[in-house]
């Protein structure tokens, strides 16, 4: 049997983009060759002129991209004309970026006939207009695959659409939705140890977004519950379109760099440690919840506090919990486990390449 080839062009080799890389690598499939044929960071990139796979192996690709990559950065609309310019092979562009050039671009793409798979939340959870035009429908389009947007791995986003497309109809959506949030949050609620100094680990534990603000503030939530609302059919304009509850400390929202913030949140550890002691005393912990109410056309974000002997109360690590409950399921369908990390989220970002490939 001949293999199908599929062009790739990946953006990002950071935290996800590097373990999306190795399991890409050592993916062996007997009837579909994924090609590697671009390679991009933000200020450099490796393509292959001839779109033959780039020679990069699990191992080796860390230091052959940094010793081949050319310097500069390749725009979006210098990868389209990359990747049309091979008429032989479907292409898909994996966005491994938070970054909102890309994520502005991806119709670009898709009308061009190519297709995306993306952890990035941007493009889904901004103006509504976006949205509809990223899923026209139109059967020339390039397909779009988002599950890591939501939950990481977990299967949260195409079992959602696929609920949907077979005619279920969504009442409520509620949980945990921030992976960083959830390991804060249950690691100082069971441990001695000041919230600055959570943050950090989480932080180096590949948890949190580029600029960890973008958790603590309750953006990073906003835009997970957006992406879950409009799937279910709410017209959300965009995901500052409604309150969050935020946790950044006094106005460390202001200073310019993650870095600085980072340096400066210690300042602020004793404010927080009131917080949790207050709710300690109620024999409650604190819970940064997400919630779509589709009778009601609602979405909400916030900090809550929670009784011990809550389930929201006794998540382990990065865990998230999704509660689903739909016209079908009126016991609501639960999804728990890692909701952010390297290997959990590149995973259901490969997955999304497999089934986009499986359907071009
Ligand atoms: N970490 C997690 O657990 C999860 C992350 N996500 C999402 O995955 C995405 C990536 O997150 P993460 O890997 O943690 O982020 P990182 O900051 O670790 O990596 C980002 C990568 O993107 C590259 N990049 C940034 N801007 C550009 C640009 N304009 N052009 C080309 N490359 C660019 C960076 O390049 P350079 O190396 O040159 O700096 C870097 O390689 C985010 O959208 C995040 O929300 C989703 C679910 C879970
Ligand atoms: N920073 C995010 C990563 C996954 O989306 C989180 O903490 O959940
Ligand atoms: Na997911």
């Amino acid at each position: 049997m001949s293999l199908k080839t599929v062009n790739i062009a990946i953006v990002g080799t950071g935290v996800v983009g590097s373990s999306f890389l190795e399991q890409l690598l050592s993916l062996k499939s007997n009837y579909i060759k994924y090609n590697v044929v671009a390679v991009l960071r933000y200020d450099s990139h490796l393509i292959s002129n001839d779109y033959s796979s780039l020679p990069i192996t699990s191992t080796n690709w860390k230091s052959y991209i940094e010793a081949n990559a050319v310097k500069g950065a390749l725009s979006p609309a210098q990868v389209i004309e990359f990747l049309n310019k091979d008429t032989k092979a479907p292409a898909i562009l994996v966005d491994n970026t938070s970054n909102e050039e890309w994520a502005y671009s991806y119709p670009k793409f898709v009308n061009s006939g190519i297709s995306i798979a993306t952890p990035n939340k941007k493009a889904f959870s901004s103006s509504l207009e976006l949205w509809e035009q990223l899923f026209t429908g139109n059967p020339k389009d390039g397909l779009v695959y988002h599950e890591a947007t939501v939950g990481a791995g977990l299967p949260v986003v195409n079992f959602l659409k696929e609920i949907i497309e077979t005619g279920d109809e969504v009442e409520k959506i509620e949980g945990i939705f921030s992976g960083s949030l959830s390991f804060i949050f249950n690691t100082y609620s069971s441990e001695d140890i000041e919230f600055s100094e959570i943050v950090a680990k989480a932080k180096s534990l590949g948890y949190t977004e580029p600029d960890p603000r973008d958790d603590l503030s309750g953006m990073d939530v906003a835009r997970k519950v957006t992406i879950l609302a409009r799937i279910s059919g709410l017209k959300i304009e965009s995901a500052s379109s409604f309150p969050v509850n935020s946790f950044i400390p006094g106005n460390l929202d202001k200073v310019p760099t993650s870095q600085e913030f980072m340096e400066k949140l210690p300042e602020h550890d004793d404010e927080i440690k009131q917080l949790k002691e207050e709710a300690a005393k109620e024999n409650q912990v604190l819970r940064f919840v997400g919630a779509v109410d589709v009778k009601e056309n609602k979405v909400s974000v916030g900090i809550q506090k929670y009784s011990n002997s809550h389930p929201f109360a006794s998540l382990k690590g990065s865990d998230n919990v999704i509660s689903i409950k739909t016209k079908r399921y009126t016991n609501p369908v639960i999804i728990q486990g890692a909701g952010a990390g390297a290997a959990v989220t590149a995973a259901g970002v490969l997955s999304d390449v497999v089934k986009i490939a499986q359907r071009l």
